[in-house]
């Protein structure tokens, strides 16, 4: 009977995640048909709004670091079962990332407008790179370990987690963290940047590039060969090499 439910609270939480997904693709690009987005009108004078945004962005952001890390999790284990952690931490994600859609401020004013239909379509195609290359990231590793499926799967039939290993395939040849580069893109790209849009894409930005010394910190504790990764391949910007270079490169 536990292991059931601790499969279906799994899914539920995959079900929740997967909603909070689509409703980001449509907060952030301001799409129809949702009852807030990033932009609006204001609400509330800039100080308090802005104080509320900045409460919100940083309850995300010490959720997620802070449940990540494997101190936080080894005490977490105590009191919810193994197979259910991952799927919390998923749960927390989107409540998180709900509590933020539902009390986000407004700010008002404009820090760009594209004019150009070119430009603007070239922001919007941006924007949609950036969240199919998030996606197809968590493909590479393990969408549904990354989730939380893969462990309530594992446990009702009875088998052991085993630990993902270390890989580096598609665009983990190209830079160590796609999936954070599919961010950059779908939090910078839009033609029209307000105050409010450049407010969440500077603290987004920040927590990012601070995430990821944590996460590699995390990573050559449990692969001791991500050392010799990180020397060999950039962080958020892939190197173009010419085919001269790579070949006077390869004859070293
Ligand atoms: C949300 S994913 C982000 C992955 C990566 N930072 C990126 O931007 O593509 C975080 C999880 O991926 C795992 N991870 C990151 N790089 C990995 C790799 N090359 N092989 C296996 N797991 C990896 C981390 O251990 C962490 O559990």
């Amino acid at each position: 009977m536990k292991r059931y439910l601790i499969f279906l609270y799994g899914i539920a939480s995959y079900v929740g995640f997967f909603v909070t997904f689509l409703y980001a693709i449509a907060f952030l690009g301001n799409l129809p048909g949702v009852p807030r987005t990033i932009d609006g009108p204001p609400e509330l004078a800039s100080g308090p709004a802005l104080a509320i945004d900045l409460l919100l962005l940083t309850i995300f952001a010490v959720q997620h670091s802070l449940m990540a890390r494997p101190a936080f999790k080894a005490l977490w284990t105590q009191i919810i079962p193994v197979a259910a952690e991952r799927s919390t931490y998923v749960l927390f994600s989107s409540l998180a990332l709900t509590l933020l859609f539902y009390f986000w401020q407004p700010l008002g004013g404009d820090v760009w407008t594209l004019e150009s239909r070119t430009g603007q379509w070239l922001m919007y195609a941006g924007f949609a790179f950036g969240w199919v290359l998030l996606l197809y990231s968590t493909f590479l590793i393990n969408h549904f370990d990354l989730f939380g499926l893969r462990q309530v799967w594992l446990q009702l039939r009875g088998k052991a987690y085993t630990d993902l290993p270390f890989k580096t395939p598609g665009a983990y040849r190209l830079v160590r963290h796609p999936l954070y580069v599919g961010w950059f893109f779908a939090i910078w790209c839009t033609p029209q940047m307000s105050v409010t849009h450049m407010l969440f894409a500077l603290v987004t930005a920040a927590y990012i590039v601070a995430a990821i010394s944590f996460e590699e910190r995390d990573l050559i504790d449990a692969h001791p060969e991500y050392r010799d990764y990180r020397h060999q391949v950039p962080k958020l910007l892939p190197r173009f090499r010419s085919a001269r270079g790579q070949q006077a490169k390869d004859a070293v």
